[in-house]
């Protein structure tokens, strides 16, 4: 049975199955009004919509493999669209179809079945989702310390790609043993993605040996005042994917300043299991975040819960009860339960139960998920003096995925 056509081939199929009641030896190919339907030697069955099909023929015409772009115009796909021919070859690995303009199209059939299985997002989404390990309750997580040395001078692979996985385990890199400049700090982070320009710099410095006045902005972050944990640029319409610090100075007489961190995705499955109506409000209801100063203002306007929009699952906490602007898109009736929800949501961040804390020392770079991992700091006194950068999602997800790991 290498090579069966069209219906014949399901009708002798059909027919031996029920004389013999043996496995199709091959895949079977059933045409519906406007679907293919395939069932392997397993017993999976797919849908395959014609024009779905028809856009999806990977020939040297319709498709682009040297830049993996689509060629055929979209428009020439008609809606009754219906093949001449179709066959199982070379073995059961392709489908040939000819279609009535005379053009074939070949097809992998395990591709087929990869793509057209209706679990296939779920699951193909949800591989980060399987890497994540949520911080445990009142227990630190186990992120692994890359060295500055292997990491940037060796170029070591397996350096990078242990620092990439703890950012999709843990949400957080640390490096160690880096030397005390920005330069150094910046290049940390381009063995991941390049820094992300944006109206506080590329590399931005703060603290409170102010070495360059103008790099200064009109933002707490920029005082020695404690900082609630919080996620960055809430107010911009895609929040930055990573937050990079490095503590590159701390006076003698520094007292206080110590990173809080805390998992974002943990609280959010928290209140998920304990209060789900709170959850849904907060996934549910879009808030707007603002940053004004002079010859900015930026507004961001989205829920403090975001799900993926294929799964469903966790995709970004965007938690900052600074910069939210007045609450002024929620629906009156609306107003309580809201506040009720966001508070909820609030005494999980701030109870401490997935919170770590660590006094930032000179040569201690840490990389946070910023779609994840809230950050924030005590009060100090004395002299603190840090780098850092932002590095967009798209830059550090096409890493990750570069190397394999989703
Ligand atoms: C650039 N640097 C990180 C130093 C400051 C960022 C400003 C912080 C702002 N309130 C926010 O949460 O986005
Ligand atoms: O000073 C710190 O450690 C953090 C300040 C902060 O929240 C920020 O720069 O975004
Ligand atoms: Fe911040």
């Amino acid at each position: 049975m290498a090579v069966t056509f069209g219906k014949s081939f399901l009708f002798h199929t059909a027919k031996t199955l029920a004389k013999t009641c043996l496995r199709p030896a091959s895949t079977q190919v059933d045409l519906q009004k406007n679907y293919l339907k395939l069932t392997s030697a397993s017993g999976q069955l797919v849908h395959a919509d014609l024009m779905w099909l028809r856009d999806h023929c990977r020939c040297s015409e319709c498709y682009n493999h040297a830049t993996s772009q689509r060629s055929l115009p979209f428009l020439s796909i008609q809606q009754d669209i219906s093949p001449k021919t179709w066959q199982i070859a070379e073995n059961d690995s392709e489908l040939h179809v000819s279609w009535p303009d005379g053009h074939t199209s070949k097809y992998e059939i395990q591709w087929l079945f990869e793509n057209l299985d209706p679990k296939r997002a779920t699951q193909n989404l949800g591989k980060m989702h399987n890497l994540r390990k949520l911080w445990e309750d009142s227990k630190a997580p186990d992120v692994p310390d890359i060295n500055y040395f292997e990491l940037v001078e060796k170029s070591c692979p397996v350096s990078l790609e242990k620092a990439v996985l703890s950012l999709l385990q843990h949400g957080i890199i640390s490096v160690i043993k880096v030397p005390r400049t920005v330069q150094a700090t910046r290049l940390v982070v381009e063995k991941i993605a390049p820094p992300q320009q944006t109206f506080f710099g590329g590399m931005w410095e703060f603290g409170t040996k102010t070495h360059n006045e103008q790099a200064n902005h009109e933002d707490t972050a920029y005082t020695s005042d404690a900082l609630d944990p919080h996620h960055d640029s809430t107010y911009f319409s895609e929040s930055t994917g990573l937050q990079v610090f490095h503590c590159l100075e701390r006076s003698k007489n520094c007292q206080g300043g110590a990173t809080r961190l805390v998992d974002g995705m943990a609280a959010a499955d928290h209140l998920a299991k304990e209060d789900p109506k709170s959850f849904e409000i907060l996934s549910e209801t879009a808030i707007e975040c603002e940053y004004k100063e002079p010859g900015q203002h930026h507004v961001g306007r989205q829920p403090v819960v975001v799900l993926d929009p294929v799964t469903r699952s966790l995709l970004q906490i965007r938690f900052n009860l600074y910069d939210r602007s007045p609450m002024n898109t929620l629906k009156s009736e609306d107003v309580r339960n809201y506040y009720l929800a966001l508070q909820k949501l609030a005494r999980i961040i701030f109870s401490g139960r997935y919170e770590v804390q660590k006094e930032l020392s000179p040569g201690n770079v840490v990389v946070i998920d910023n779609w994840r991992v809230l950050h924030g700091r005590t009060a100090f006194t004395g002299q603190r003096h840090m780098a850092g950068c932002y590095v967009s999602r798209t830059e550090w997800l096409s890493k990750a995925r570069v190397l394999g790991l989703i």
